[in-house]
């Protein structure tokens, strides 16, 4: 059986002339947490976008749980849940009111009771009737993983869920990812910036420098080999040379 989560083979997006992501073969297994990292504008988030079916590539394919987000995209989407940078909330509804609107939307059977349970999960119950209006970025974000997990989906994309957290906020955040992996199976796809992230919280690691994907390993292998987490800094420095601009 086909063990791929995600599943790309020379994925492509151009924006005029110059490739946001280029070539891009990638394969994600079942189960994995994966660490996309790469510098700001190497097309992560790009990345993200046409394998959650936002954006629509210009050359490539990509599956999710076997389904081309292309051409089943519908079929797709039940797999995938996905936390974007800046979740999307309506801030003068309760944080369950949020929730049912979205899990009518997606079909979810018992929503209410479906709420109930992915609030205890992720140990926020008491932010239910609370508008989310008066939430800190933390909160939000919380209730942002809570409505892309009400479907129960195979395989999470977070894009830069640390960023603007403070280190409690990333610390809980890390916590409900690693439990979300370990006690519903979920495999996880985080795009970020941070080595730190990465070494506390991922399995495997690809790296994409200038669209291209430059490395691609578990973080065993990489331990193995590299040692420590400055070690793997190094190695990321290593195959993300910084372009100056006008040099030949
Ligand atoms: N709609 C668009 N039109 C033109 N260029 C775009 C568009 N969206 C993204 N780009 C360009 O594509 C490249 C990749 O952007 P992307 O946002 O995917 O990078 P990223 O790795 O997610 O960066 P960051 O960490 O800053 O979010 C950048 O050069 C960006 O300017």
């Amino acid at each position: 059986m086909n063990t791929f989560v995600v599943e790309t083979r020379q994925l492509t997006k151009r924006y005029g002339d110059r490739a946001a992501v280029k070539d891009l073969t990638l394969t994600v297994e079942r189960g994995e947490v994966f660490g996309f990292l790469g510098h700001n504008g190497a097309g992560k988030t790009t990345t993200i976008h046409m394998l959650t079916t936002l954006l629509k590539p210009t050359s490539g394919t990509a599956l999710v749980c076997g389904k081309s987000v292309t051409e089943q995209s519908l079929q797709a989407r039940r797999h995938i849940g996905y936390v974007p940078e800046n979740v999307r909330l309506y801030d003068t509804m309760t944080a369950r009111a949020n929730l049912l609107f979205f899990a009518r939307l997606s079909g979810v059977e018992n929503p209410e009771r479906r709420i109930d349970e992915t609030l205890d999960f992720l140990e926020c119950r008491d932010l239910a009737p609370r508008l989310v209006g008066s939430f800190s970025k933390g909160l939000r974000q919380r209730i942002g993983l809570a409505q892309a997990i009400l479907h129960r989906p195979d395989v999470l994309f977070l894009d830069e869920p640390t960023s603007g957290l403070d280190p409690m906020g990333i610390k809980t955040l890390r916590d409900l990812i690693i439990r979300l992996n370990r006690e519903f199976g979920t495999t996880i796809f985080m795009n970020t910036h941070l080595i730190s992230e990465i070494s506390r919280t991922c399995t495997s690691i690809g790296v994409l420098n200038q669209g291209e994907l430059v490395f691609r390993d578990t973080i065993d292998k990489v331990t193995q080999r590299y040692g420590s987490e400055s070690s793997l800094e190094e190695l990321y420095l290593s195959v993300t040379p910084v372009q100056v601009k006008g040099a030949a």
